[in-house]
């Protein structure tokens, strides 16, 4: 059958580096039951002899093949899409080559019209490459290509030749090889694999990969090789030796982690870090010794040029890491300085996660011709595959009292990071949280000893909470953060990517959870759109749910107990099973869950203690109007403290069901359950929310700013971005760039702490007395009817509320004028 318009693809069966771009396709035959054709790579690299990076990428990783598909139903003016390996360049070359030959001739008669559309492969710059991040590796194209995301999905392709990722097998140095086994790293990821031929080319390279996806070795294993290969074991222990690699990391935890990366990859080269708020001299000494590597923070690598201890003119490597970051912590001026004090014959690599002005300047002025390598695109997922995002709707009081539960139920043991926004709320949480569970906090005013005293023992599981401000959301790896807390909305969407992967590194999985509260949710929402990823929204887990995951940890914990220590107390234990069987065994639980006495009941709405949330539903056939007043005339006549007493209403969001949730104390509600109810109505203690109404008017803010902190922000700078963020932190920050220390990289947090003071707590406790019972309601808490602290007029005083007779407001149903409603009523 002849298929008019249809679509040819080719692609590179493991197109772990592809360009794409598209050209005209003449109509042609073609099978529509034909299966996808396999053709060998070489009918390409017979057009050009130009393509020498590609034969060499292809001999390192055996020679891909191209899959021609075909799509029936496409239209005449469909295209040929092509991927292939390495950059513009290349690519040009080889549809250079392609316009002066005759093209291949498929065995099925397509033949592509090889017309070449310059503008189909113009990217910012000069190319962009892309891939499916681990899971995607077997597929051909990229996300991007809703077009053909279904002929790619039906024609999945055989699995990846692992040859092509061994580290054993790519030509590397043994000792290399061998240092990075012993750290259980054997196969190459995405981003390495993707950087690894062009660096070893000597390209200069921009790049982009998920957060945790492995970037430091991306740039640390091509530069090892580099400086393995260049010098013997002489050279390596040369005194006085001058550094030939610069990593430029924007904080010190940052600078730590890449040396320790590099360090433990190389042992054999000398690693120094260099950064502020410790001794200057032992940095001094380290690099006067002789030294391979240098890794630091801009400001202390600008005060060891000045006072001559650390000199460039050997660099050949420059790596600038997180490159919009040191924007965003005012490093700028910093950056180009040292960049300046550089040999011009050098290779560079920079590693951004988004492009400001100022970055692409860089790259422009600093990179020669780059190869920009982005294994995110811009319309993908901005998270690393493997994290589950969940959103839990809570209030600034009650985001307290669920905290730990939150721990217990989705850390399940492992280790956690809670994000807040500011200093005084991460030293507060933690001490809070310190009573249940072990907990430390990290920010900018604990002294860097101290963070680093803190992130070991995080690291080695000495306390399982780690409470940080946002200095600890860019770059830290942690081994196995099962869970990171959102306890606070972000300031933009990528500090949320970057706080949320601190989890779910090296292809593992994790969880985010975001706490918002109901005024928040339309910024769930934008955040949803503006990282490519949905949350799952869901209530806090409730009380059966810790109780059980305590149990479970309790029971995990027993495998660790030494067999002689259970000699010691078998007999007892043998004892209390004869006298109260499984009773003791349970009783010992509860105690080790920190259980011993029952956990009180708490809401379902605000979470708060000491709470029970009860349900009210009308039967179906009532046709009669339903809101909170209908509560509180409903309770008024049922048992008159209730009406009293009654916290948060809501109205259940399910046109099937007239009915609502409510919150009573405790003792109130156990009586109130135990009342005649009038016949039509039901009344019942739930453990689960149902969906419900909307509570509050929606706003749309990040973080800690306001509306109007966010919109001056934005006349300012960039849109909602780091960059917004940068823009404002560097301004502010300018006088003070000669004391350089973690407060200074840690402008989020000290503008956290100003912005408290001038208004984000403010605005939180304004956020708080609106959605708090008894409070001053502003528009829109309209379900507030009743008053914790009792500050609606009692019962016997005038009714506020409707009547659940007739509806009409200012009586209860047993004061209805209509009499015979109320008979029906009762
Ligand atoms: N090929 C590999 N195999 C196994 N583990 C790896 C590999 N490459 C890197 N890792 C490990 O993965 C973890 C994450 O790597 P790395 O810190 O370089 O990620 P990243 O992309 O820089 O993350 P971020 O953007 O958050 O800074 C590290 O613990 C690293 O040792």
């Amino acid at each position: 059958m002849v298929v008019s318009g249809s679509i040819a693809r080719w692609s590179l069966e493991r197109p772990y580096i592809h360009s794409q771009t598209t050209w005209p396709l003449t109509t042609a035959p073609l099978s529509s039951s034909s299966p996808p054709l396999t053709l060998s790579l070489s009918l390409f690299l017979s057009f050009s002899p130009n393509m020498a990076s590609l034969i060499g990428v292809s001999s390192i990783y055996q020679t891909p093949t191209l899959e021609l598909y075909h799509r029936p139903n496409a239209t005449s003016t469909s295209s040929v899409r092509l991927q292939c390996l390495d950059s513009k360049s290349h690519f040009s070359n080889l549809l250079r080559a392609h316009r002066h030959s005759p093209g291949p001739t498929f065995k099925t008669g397509l033949k592509p019209t090889p017309t070449f559309l310059p503008s189909a492969v113009a990217t910012p710059n000069s190319s962009l490459l892309s891939e499916e991040a681990f899971k995607g590796l077997g597929r051909h194209f990229d996300q991007t290509d809703h077009d053909f995301q279904d002929a790619s999905d039906s024609h999945s392709a055989e699995p990846i030749n692992s040859d092509e990722l061994d580290i054993s097998k790519l030509d590397l140095p043994s000792r290399l090889v061998d240092s990075l086994q012993s750290r259980g790293i054997t196969q190459l990821f995405p981003i390495q694999r993707a950087v690894l031929v062009p660096a070893l080319q000597g390209r200069d390279i921009i790049a982009r990969a998920k957060t945790g996806t492995g970037k430091t070795l991306a740039f640390g294993i091509p530069v090892i090789k580099g400086l393995t290969e260049d010098g013997d074991e002489s050279s390596f222990r040369r005194s006085g030796r001058l550094p030939r690699v610069l990593v430029l990391a924007p904080t010190r935890e940052l600078a730590k982690q890449v040396e320790k990366e590099i360090k433990e990859s190389a042992p054999y080269l000398s690693t120094v870090c260099v950064y502020g708020g410790v001794s200057y001299v032992s940095q001094q000494s380290a690099l006067s010794r002789g030294v391979d590597v240098v890794v630091g923070t801009p400001g202390r690598i600008i005060d060891l040029i000045n006072g001559k201890s650390l000199k460039l003119s050997e660099v050949q490597y420059l790596v600038l890491d997180e490159a919009d970051q040191m924007l965003a912590v005012g490093f700028e001026e910093d950056v180009e300085l040292i960049l300046e004090n550089l040999p011009s014959q050098r290779q560079s690599m920079l590693f951004s996660a988004t492009m400001p002005a100022w970055v692409k300047k860089l790259a422009r002025k600093y990179l020669n011709n780059p190869l920009t390598i982005d294994l995110v695109g811009d319309e993908e997922e901005k998270l690393a595959e493997g994290i589950k995002l969940y959103a839990i709707a809570a209030t600034a009081t009650s985001k307290r009292t669920i905290l730990s539960d939150l721990v217990t139920v989705y850390a399940k043991g492992g280790k956690t990071i809670v994000f807040t926004q500011t200093k005084r709320d991460a030293d507060e949480v933690s001490l809070a949280l310190t009573n249940s569970i072990t907990s430390e906090a990290l920010h900018g005013d604990i002294s860097q000893h101290q963070r680093e005293r803190t992130l070991n023992g995080f690291r080695q599981g000495k306390f399982t909470v780690l409470v940080a401000t946002d200095v600890a959301a860019r770059g830290l790896d942690i081994p196995n953060v099962d869970l990171i807390i959102h306890y606070e909305l972000p300031n933009d969407p990528e500090t949320f990517v970057h706080r949320s992967g601190r989890t779910g590194r090296a292809g593992k999985q994790g969880t985010a959870i975001l706490l918002y509260t109901s005024s928040q949710r339309r910024t769930v929402r934008s955040l949803e759109r503006d990282v490519g990823s949905k949350f799952e929204f869901v209530s806090s887990p409730a009380m059966e749910e810790v109780l059980e995951s305590s149990a479970a940890q309790v029971v995990a914990t027993l495998t660790g107990v030494h067999p002689e220590s259970i000699q010691f107390f078998t007999p007892t234990a043998q004892k209390l099973i004869e006298e109260q069987g499984t009773t003791a065994l349970a009783a010992a639980l509860a105690q080790l869950s920190g259980f011993s006495r029952p956990p009180s009941s708490r809401s379902l709405i605000t979470h708060e203690q000491g709470w029970t949330t009860l349900q009210l539903t009308r039967d179906s056939g009532d046709r009669r109007y339903f809101s909170a007043r209908s509560v509180t005339g409903f309770l008024s006549d049922v048992f008159s403290s209730a009406a009293d007493e009654v916290g948060k209403i809501h109205i259940i969001a399910d046109e099937r069901v007239q009915g609502a949730v409510f919150d009573l104390p405790e003792e109130i509600a156990k009586e109130l359950l135990t009342k005649d109810i009038p016949p039509g109505n039901t009344v019942s203690k739930i453990t689960k929310l149902p969906p419900l109404q909307d509570d509050g008017p929606p706003s749309d803010f990040y973080g800690k700013f306001s509306d109007r902190e966010r919109s001056n922000r934005r006349g300012s700078t960039s849109r909602g971005g780091f960059s917004s963020r940068g823009g404002f932190a560097s301004r502010d920050r300018r006088g003070f760039k000669t004391s350089r220390g973690w407060d200074e990289e840690d402008s989020d947090d000290d503008f956290s702490d100003r912005s408290s003071r001038r208004g984000g707590r403010n605005f939180k406790s304004g956020g708080n007395s609106w959605s708090r019972a008894g409070g001053n309601k502003s528009s829109g808490d309209d379900w507030l009817i009743g008053g914790r602290r009792s500050s609606r007029p009692s019962s016997s005083d005038r009714f506020g509320g409707a009547c659940f007779n007739c509806g009409e407001s200012g009586h209860r149903a047993s004061d209805c004028p209509s009499s015979s409603n109320r008979r029906s009523f009762f």
